[in-house]
């Protein structure tokens, strides 16, 4: 008998990762309930033990049961903080978070998550195209790496004791490094990937306790070779190509079983592109491909002696896998495999954690909607049927048929495609997405205005109370009726309005209490939108988001469900809030919409035609809303464009047509507006120099952005970029309870000043205010308003002294 280690077989299907936040949110529940005091570590212990079992039981049930098939994704918080407390690099700037033993508990990972009182927590950055965000190491030459915590070699043995053997997950240490920061203390053009060879010897280390521990297998995630990502240090494609050369020549040493467990290289979220040939040739015994967006390379060949893991069934969006066609991806895979020696196995494209757990739970969801859909359980069992005709062909034929029966009743479904949505999209014309010039515009909106010097204004939400949240809950269950509501959200946005009023700004907004979400509201007005009831997704953190489902043609709803609808024409969305506000003050109030790209990017977005095409039914609505908000006086509309940045496709080549597409549904929506209508937008993330051409390309009168964190970083791009448009680099960072000082503001605007013309400039904060306190946020603003004054008083000396 050979004394060799074979490694075992992969799974014959498997999904790269699942929701870990539990399927009531049980997750979210126990570690909030941990964090206030109100339970303890040990029932926080014992509620994850409990969700992770539960998890393994439910995979298995709907047939993940070849050993290895169940992933080990789950995670407290984040997978990539996961890998860095596993290797123990945690930043200097904390100090000392291991414990005597040298070990990271759980209280130093909630710290690195969430900051301490002398400490900013990691930054938080969005994981690749996704709207999920992770959380940023920080590496430098000081960085120390030890192996510092077992957790997942624990959560593999309590899955093994209770009878699954799972696949436990580590961010790969490439990807780990390429999406790291340098440290506050290294050196200016350092690369956190020359750091690669120590790591290494933590990862073998790890690898060797799984294998010690029983574990066949272990998925190493390494997506950072589907993008082309603008790495620190200026770290080049081909030095990336060369370190997963180097990283897994080192992690595949050992001798399989023995040294450490058989690995899957997986590389979701798009094609491999040029690195494929680099991540073909390492000793990873499997290798996972996103199948889904990405092509089949053309060169199989080079896979031989491997397990191609096909990732053909979508783990980022819902809608029901063609298994016909992946059943004949699949066949190709088999021949291909058979010719040159590879095996092949299913699997999901990415992890499913970005899809809510069970289309099944909708049931309020009209059925053939819910037909079209395949939450992270469905996927499930879509890989199960693929792997079963991969293993006997024929044998899943009736499976295929009605999926391909089901998938083809969307195209003639009613509300799918609507003429009269059809013929408009149809008859635009170039004039359609452009404004006068700017500078007649600039004029008009002056002429009306009569807007002093930097004028002051806010983003457009204020705090949510608790009593907002309340009403809408009540409306909900129907405990209150719509008029009581009504009154209620009147209440509140006279309230926001005095207020606005005392503090002396110039350009008031209502406040956004109506809302339970900038995107979900809108979805709840539009046709061809639908909501879920559990369908949450985690968004950072404890913090989960529900995304809106647009599955078919949009325009605002004829007889709005709620309030001030007429039954019969499209009705108003926003209007009766704002004029109501308007009703109030003698001051401007700024309509408040949020654009075609976001609502895109927040959505699950129909599959069936292309995003441009969705984007331009949605930017039609708007326009429509534009319409109505002029006709009801208000003279200030703010289109609000977050997401902008964060559809950019990973790989460069795609971008142009991208951003192309983007900015023109922006042009759209607004382009209808009167000269003398001022547009602005919101955008908030400071790498803001990436894609000013776009933002630009916007023309929007006025456009407000995110830089308190920076402090002003970006007034030098928007100076090298020649800006002549308004623009408001926000002065208050809401994203923390902290209130900047009166003195703090003016130098931001002393700064800002020094870069961009003050005739251009706008006081605002950097986001909109909801997630804040009201004393905090009353304290932030009057200090905001006041070092407006002191800075408009210091251009007026500098313009009577010329
Ligand atoms: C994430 S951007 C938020 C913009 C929105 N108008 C608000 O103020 O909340
Ligand atoms: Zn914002």
């Amino acid at each position: 008998m050979a004394t060799q280690h074979t490694p075992a077989q992969f799974p014959s299907a498997t999904v790269l990762g699942y929701p870990r936040i539990g399927r009531r949110r049980e997750l979210k529940k126990a570690v909030e309930a941990y964090w206030s005091g109100a339970s303890s570590l040990a029932e926080l212990e014992a509620s994850a033990e409990a969700l992770q079992l539960a998890t393994a039981a439910r995979l298995t049930e709907l047939g993940l049961t070849d050993e290895a098939a169940v992933p080990g994704t789950f995670s407290f918080y984040d997978q990539v903080l996961d890998t860095l407390v596993a290797l123990g690099a945690v930043p200097a700037r904390f100090g000392t978070l291991h414990d005597d033993a040298g070990r990271l508990g759980l209280d130093a990972y909630f710290t690195l998550a969430r900051g301490n009182a002398e400490q900013q927590p990691l930054e938080m950055t969005k994981w690749f195209d996704t709207n999920y965000h992770y959380l940023v190491p920080e590496i430098g030459p000081e960085t120390v790496f030890s192996l510092s915590s077992e957790r997942i070699v624990e959560e593999f043995s309590l899955a093994k004791a209770h009878g699954t053997v799972t696949r436990p997950y580590l961010v790969g240490p490439v990807t780990l490094l390429a999406l790291s920061k340098a440290s506050d203390g290294a050196p200016a053009g350092f690369a956190p990937l020359s750091r690669l060879e120590d790591v290494l010897p933590v990862y073998a280390e790890l690898l060797g306790k799984l294998a010690a521990a029983g574990a066949p297998w272990v998925q190493l995630d390494e997506p950072a070779l589907v993008a082309d990502l603008d790495l620190p240090g200026g770290t080049s494609a081909a030095e990336l190509g060369a370190a997963v050369e180097r990283a897994y020549a080192a992690l595949t040493a050992p001798a399989v079983g023995a040294g450490r467990p058989a690995i899957l290289l997986s590389t979701p979220y798009g094609g491999l592109g040029e690195q494929t040939a680099a991540v073909a040739a390492t000793g990873a015994e499997a290798v996972a491909l996103d199948l889904f967006k990405g092509q089949l390379p053309a060169d199989l060949a080079q896979f031989a002696g491997k397990t191609v893991v096909a990732g053909l069934v979508d783990g980022h969006n819902i809608w029901r896998n063609d298994l016909a066609a992946s059943a004949a991806t699949l066949d190709a895979l088999r021949e291909a495999g058979a010719r040159h020696g590879f095996a092949v196995a299913v699997a999901t494209s990415t992890s499913t954690f970005h899809v809510p757990h069970d289309a099944e739970e909708e049931t309020q969801l009209d059925p053939q909607l819910r037909s079209w859909l395949a939450f992270a359980d469905q996927k499930v069992r879509e890989v199960v049927t693929l792997a079963g005709h991969l293993a006997a062909p024929g044998s899943q034929d009736a499976a295929l048929a009605e999926s391909s029966r089901i998938i083809a009743t969307r195209a003639e479904a009613p509300g799918v495609r609507r003429p009269e949505v059809r013929e408009r999209t149809a008859a635009l014309t170039a004039a359609d997405f452009s404004r006068s010039e700017y500078g007649v515009r600039a004029q008009a909106q002056e002429a009306v205005l009569d807007l002093p010097p930097l004028p002051t204004t806010t983003i457009g939400s204020f705090p949510q109370t608790a009593e907002v949240r309340s009403a809408r809950a009540r409306l909900n269950k129907g405990a209150i009726d719509e008029a009581e509501y009504e009154r209620l959200m009147k209440d509140e946005i006279a309230r926001v309005i005095d207020l606005q009023e005392e503090l002396g700004f110039d350009v008031l907004v209502h406040g956004e209490p109506e809302r339970n979400d900038m995107v979900q509201y809108f979805a709840e007005h539009l046709d061809g939108f639908d909501v879920t009831v559990h369908g949450w997704v985690q968004s950072y953190g404890s913090r989960c988001t529900r995304p809106s489902i647009l599955w078919g043609d949009v325009s605002r709803q004829a007889g709005a469900s709620i309030l001030w609808g007429d039954a019969t024409s499209a009705a108003p969305i926003t209007v009766p809030w704002a004029a109501y506000a308007q009703s109030l003050t003698e001051k401007p109030v700024k309509g408040m919409l949020t654009g075609p790209v976001t609502i895109l990017a927040w959505s699950f977005v129909r599959d069936d035609q292309p995003l441009a095409e969705t984007a331009n039914q949605v930017a039609l609505a708007l326009r429509d809303e534009i319409a109505d908000l002029e006709d009801a006086g208000i003279g200030i509309i703010q289109v609000d464009e977050p997401a902008l940045r964060e559809l950019l496709p990973l790989r460069a080549a795609d971008r142009p047509a991208y951003l192309d597409w983007s900015v023109n549904a922006f042009r759209l929506a607004t382009a209808g507006a009167a000269d003398a209508t001022q547009v602005h937008t919101h955008l908030c993330y400071s790498e803001f120099g990436v894609i000013i051409d776009a933002i630009d390309g916007l023309d929007a009168d006025v456009t407000s952005i995110e830089a308190a964190r920076s402090r002003m970083e970006v007034v030098t791009d928007l100076e090298a970029h020649g800006f002549g448009r308004g623009v408001g680099p926000g002065v208050y960072d809401i994203h923390s309870p902290r209130v900047p000082s009166q003195q703090e503001i003016e130098e931001l605007l002393a700064r800002a000043v020094e870069h961009v013309p003050a005739r251009q400039l706008w006081v605002n904060p950097d986001c909109g205010l909801k997630t804040r306190g009201y004393e905090e946020t009353e304290a932030s603003l009057r200090n905001l308003v006041e070092a407006a004054k002191v800075a408009r008083a210091a251009l007026a000396d500098v313009s009577s002294a010329v």
